[in-house]
């Protein structure tokens, strides 16, 4: 039986990134990924990286006549996402301390795995510790006939389908939708979202909602709302799909269904019942520090089931390497206040609370709004649209902030310091920064508090 003393199932973010520091610190590791596509993970081969670079292309401005050229777009990408893939994989298997095996691994005890192999074959691991991070995948609602139909895609294929939907419906209405309702769009096609909830953006706050919604219908994009979709049929090169909305029988079509309903975490065929790990409907039950009940193993990233985000992942490493190697401080306390970003254009990105969530807390606070276009780098990047907005307490600490104005996925990570470091808001305001950039909005933004 192969011996290791960290065994990692599963190759995201917060695996390579542990690996990579045990296994430097002479430790020995063995990584343990199921596919040969998905080495790195997730995030560099079917989510951020390639679903931010196709949005990158999309928003850059049209030259003369030239339209943007989706086929193109998607084979940069292809080229882009294989060197990473292979960056990735030599970054971790040419360290002597650690063998990558590629196969899919289930448990038989809480110390032992076994791998199965593409060729039929496969071979048993013993790990003193093991670290499960397999993330998640895209949940496919039980609709009649929508995981049949050959239009019906998750965003994996979305991303590598070379063809540019003429007629795109998307179902679901949260980040993955929003975003490629987005990108598609900024590339020709024609978008309709259809979800489920009453209220666009549920999770908003209703002033940032209306302004995302605005720009969406400037844009065409079709957003629908209390929409349940009840069946899709396929009929020759199209998709019929009947839904209801707000109670009332509606049909689209569509040559491209992305089903994009949400993301569970990969436990099914894991062998979890033969050992003491606990799970949940959202994933492995772990503790502050990200220990699972079997006492050598830990679970990080989307597996776990809190927040699906790449930067929670990476944090996830540092809690268990303080555990490791540290002093074993470092909890998921930190990550109670992170910034957020959907990619839309402008992008929307927020961090702590909104006016909705203080006032519903009795919370009292300041507030600071600055529309963008009072940015001179706004309209240098030909994007006058959105604005920023700051809440600050009674102690002239932030309280929280949405940006939705082109760079705001930048803009975001200093108030995100400045919150964690306990900055006042004045510091900001007198801060000198770069000139010509959107950082400098925080300057104007905060003057107005006085
Ligand atoms: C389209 C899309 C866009 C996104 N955009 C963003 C974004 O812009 N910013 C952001 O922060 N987050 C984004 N996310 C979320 C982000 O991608 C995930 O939260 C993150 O990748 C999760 O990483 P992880 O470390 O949990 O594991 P993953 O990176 O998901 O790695 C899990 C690995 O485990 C492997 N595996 C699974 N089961 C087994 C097994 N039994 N044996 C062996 N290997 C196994 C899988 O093949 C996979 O490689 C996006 C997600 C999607 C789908
Ligand atoms: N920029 C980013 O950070 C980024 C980008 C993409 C994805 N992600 C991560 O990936 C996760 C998954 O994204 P997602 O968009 O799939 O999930 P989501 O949870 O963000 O949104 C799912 C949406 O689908 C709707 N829905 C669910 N079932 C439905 C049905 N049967 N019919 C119609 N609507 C339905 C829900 O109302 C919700 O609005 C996100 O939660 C996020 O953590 C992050």
């Amino acid at each position: 039986m192969r011996e290791a003393k960290n065994v990692f199932i599963g190759f995201g973010k917060a695996a390579k990134t542990l690996a990579f520091k045990l296994a430097k610190a002479g430790e020995s590791v063995v990584m343990i990924e199921g596919s040969d596509q998905m080495y790195g993970g997730t995030c560099i081969n079917i989510a951020c990286i390639p679903s931010k670079f196709l949005y990158t292309l999309s928003t850059a401005p049209v030259v003369g006549t030239q339209a943007r050229n989706y086929k193109q777009a998607v084979l940069s990408k292809r080229g882009l996402i294989g060197s990473l893939r292979m960056k990735n994989l030599h970054k971790i298997a040419d360290l002597p301390a650690v063998t990558v095996l590629t196969g899919w691994a289930h448990f038989d005890d809480d110390h032992t795995v076994t791998v199965s192999y593409a060729n039929g074959s496969s071979e048993q691991v013993h790990g003193e510790r093991i670290f499960i991070n397999t993330g998640a995948k895209a949940i496919m609602p039980a609709i009649p006939g929508l995981a049949d139909s050959k239009f019906t895609v998750t965003s994996t294929e979305m991303l590598d389908q070379a063809r540019l939907p003429k007629q795109l419906v998307i179902i679901g209405g949260g980040y993955i939708g929003l975003e490629f309702a987005t990108t598609y769009q900024q590339f020709g096609a024609q978008v309709t979202i259809l979800d489920r909830k009453t209220q666009f953006m549920a999770r908003d706050e209703r002033e940032v909602a209306q302004a995302v919604h605005d720009q969406f219908d400037q844009a065409g994009i079709k957003v629908i709302q209390d929409a349940q979709v009840l069946q899709v049929t396929d009929a020759g090169t199209q998709a019929q799909i009947s839904a209801t909305v707000a109670g009332t029988p509606q049909m689209f079509t569509a040559d491209t269904i992305l089903v994009a309903t949400g993301r569970a975490a990969n436990i099914a065929n894991l062998g979890l019942e033969k050992t003491t790990i606990q799970t949940n409907d959202y994933g492995i039950v772990v503790d502050d520090h990200l220990r699972t009940d079997a006492t050598n193993v830990w679970a990080m990233g989307d597996v776990r089931g809190g927040a699906q985000f790449t930067f929670i992942s990476l944090d996830d490493y540092r809690i268990v390497y303080d555990q490791l190697m540290g002093q074993g401080k470092r909890s998921l306390q930190e990550q109670a206040t992170v910034p957020h970003t959907v990619f839309l254009n402008p992008p929307l990105s927020t961090i702590g609370l909104n006016e909705e969530q203080a006032t519903a807390q009795g919370i009292n606070y300041r507030v600071a709004k600055l529309p963008a276009a009072a940015m001179p780098k706004a309209h240098i990047l030909g994007n006058s649209a959105g604005y920023l907005k700051a809440l600050v307490g009674d102690d002239d600490q932030f309280l929280g902030a949405t940006l939705f104005c082109v760079e705001a996925h930048e803009v975001i990570n200093i108030l995100s310091l400045a919150m964690h470091q306990h900055v006042p808001y004045q510091v900001l305001r007198d801060q000198i920064f770069a000139h010509p950039t959107m950082s400098e909005a925080l300057n104007d933004l905060l003057e107005l508090l006085g």
